[in-house]
């Protein structure tokens, strides 16, 4: 029996940050960073069972052509997707009542749907990318047991070698997408591609403004990086963590992002919000196809 202290029910039977329960998920499960884009979702639903917010959390469930997907806001980082990862799998594979973890487990097909900077030259602005493998330089996966079981271990030391990994810097862990919600989705308008989970927008994405970073090269190195037919094609900031939490829980996890920014040749675009329209329309209908 898991005790209240390690997961923590509200007094309605929704879970501690979310505030879901167990039969507001379902099967797919879109996770977007902005809670705005929740919304934005929301309105390609032919109808909607329920929006409920708390904190950054903004949660709705609906039907897009006969099929029922749930929409979650994570906000920034990978420290609220191990909220959200972990309290998605506990409504789902708990029972919330007795506390035991359920005998036949539930796999749910979550995907992000984000906006990131691109890595390499010939990746415009507006592009789409498809993660094959996550990159974390956010260290969170690192806390939990058997992760290596689920990594790219050989990966991560040729990334390393390669980019003379800063000893002050946390490990960094690699994890792959799901092949069957990549089956799914990909598509010939959309780049597959290697995403850097970074802990921060500025210094480690490489940004400078008044401080300056630590390894100046870093960014240069990630670009001339090569692994088998592997190069690394963006950054973000939650996908490393929703590869290896799901991954470790037995759930299909998947990014698609839109490139609004290049790293390397310094561009960025703010108006984005039609071509993340679109990438919405994209991903629903291949969803329901
Ligand atoms: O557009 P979203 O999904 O928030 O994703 C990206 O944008 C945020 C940074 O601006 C980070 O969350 C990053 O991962
Ligand atoms: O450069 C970018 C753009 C969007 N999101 C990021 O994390 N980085």
């Amino acid at each position: 029996m898991i005790k209240s202290s390690e997961l923590i029910i509200n007094k309605d039977g929704s879970i501690f940050h979310l505030h879901l329960k167990p039969e507001q998920i379902a099967d797919f499960v879109l996770l977007v960073g902005d809670p705005s884009r929740v919304k934005m979702i929301a309105a390609h639903f032919s109808d909607i069972e329920y929006s409920i917010q708390n904190r950054e959390f903004y949660s709705t469930t609906g039907t897009y052509k006969d099929t029922r997907i749930t929409v979650i806001s994570t906000g920034i980082g990978t420290d609220n997707i191990d909220i959200v990862v972990n309290e998605l799998d506990a409504l789902v594979n708990i029972d919330l009542e007795t506390r035991e973890v359920k005998e036949t487990k539930r796999s749910l097909n979550i995907i992000r749907i984000g906006t990131s900077g691109g890595m390499q030259k010939d990746l415009p602005v507006n592009s789409y990318v498809l993660s094959r493998k996550a990159i974390g330089f956010d260290g969170l996966l690192n806390f939990y047991a058997n992760r290596e079981a689920i990594s790219d271990l050989d990966f991560e030391q040729n990334f390393m070698n390669h980019t003379d990994w800063h000893p002050w810097l946390t490990k960094p862990y690699v994890v792959n997408s799901s092949d069957y919600l990549y089956e799914l989705l990909q598509d010939p308008q959309v780049k597959d591609g290697v995403t850097i989970s970074a802990p921060g927008f500025y210094g480690p994405q490489g940004r400078e403004l008044r401080l300056p970073i630590v390894d100046p090269d870093l960014n240069e190195k990630i670009e001339s990086f090569h692994y088998n037919d592997f190069q690394i094609t963006n950054y973000e900031m939650e996908c490393s963590a929703i590869y290896g939490l799901s991954a470790l829980l037995g759930h299909e996890a998947l990014t698609i992002c839109l490139l609004i920014a290049n790293r390397r040749s310094k561009e960025a675009n703010e108006n984005y919000h039609p071509h993340m329209e679109k990438l919405v329309k994209f991903v629903l209908d291949k969803i329901a196809s």
